[in-house]
């Protein structure tokens, strides 16, 4: 199975200091939804991890953050792909769960669910935490310069990480080679 894992803000979508509080705040990266639904169609299963504790924190609640993830959805569909599991952390910092990047947690749901190895799955995302949640589980660790993946390339990365442009660096690189 072609499973390929991807963060949400800063991979997908724009992301913000000030969270991503609504449908209207969600805009996807140029090019991120394309990516999405030529992958599909090539036969990936694109699935994602994503922390949300706005949450937590009380900006939107889950209602509004499934608006967000039916939009995805509807825009990949529109291009004729689809989007696999969106897995979600809805907890604070503090609140000690195991679904929290850069804790695997969210990898391994995705993993169960499609009954799948995660052995050199690529994780795709922007922050250190998303990196190492990947290397935690021996998928493999990719960075965008999207959201803050350039500020994450400043920092110390996990051996072996990949690093790309964009979303659709990654989908052209997987469809032809
Ligand atoms: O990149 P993913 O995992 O899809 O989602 C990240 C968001 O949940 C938010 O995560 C927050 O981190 P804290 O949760 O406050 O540490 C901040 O980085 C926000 O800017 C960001 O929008
Ligand atoms: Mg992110
Ligand atoms: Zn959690």
């Amino acid at each position: 199975m072609k499973l390929l894992i991807l963060d949400r803000d800063g991979v997908i979508n724009y992301d913000s200091d000030a969270y991503i509080k609504s449908v209207e705040e969600w805009i996807p990266l140029p090019g991120s939804i394309e990516a999405i639904a030529q992958l599909s169609k090539a036969g990936w299963t694109v699935a994602v991890a994503t922390n949300q504790s706005g949450i937590a924190r009380g900006y939107y609640d889950l209602a509004t953050l499934d608006a967000m993830h039916a939009r995805l959805r509807e825009l990949v569909a529109e291009q004729g792909g689809e989007v696999g599991l969106i897995v979600y952390c809805p907890h604070g910092p503090d609140e000690g769960c195991d679904c929290r990047k850069p804790k695997p947690g969210m990898l391994k749901t995705i993993a169960q669910h499609y009954n799948v190895a995660l052995t050199n799955v690529w994780f795709v995302g922007d922050s250190l935490g998303d990196l190492e949640a990947a290397k935690a589980v021996d998928s493999h660790p990719v960075l965008v310069k999207t959201g803050k993946g350039e500020k994450t390339q400043a920092k110390t990365l996990p051996v072996g990480t990949l690093i790309f442009d964009d979303l659709a660096a990654i989908a052209a690189e997987l469809i032809h080679n």
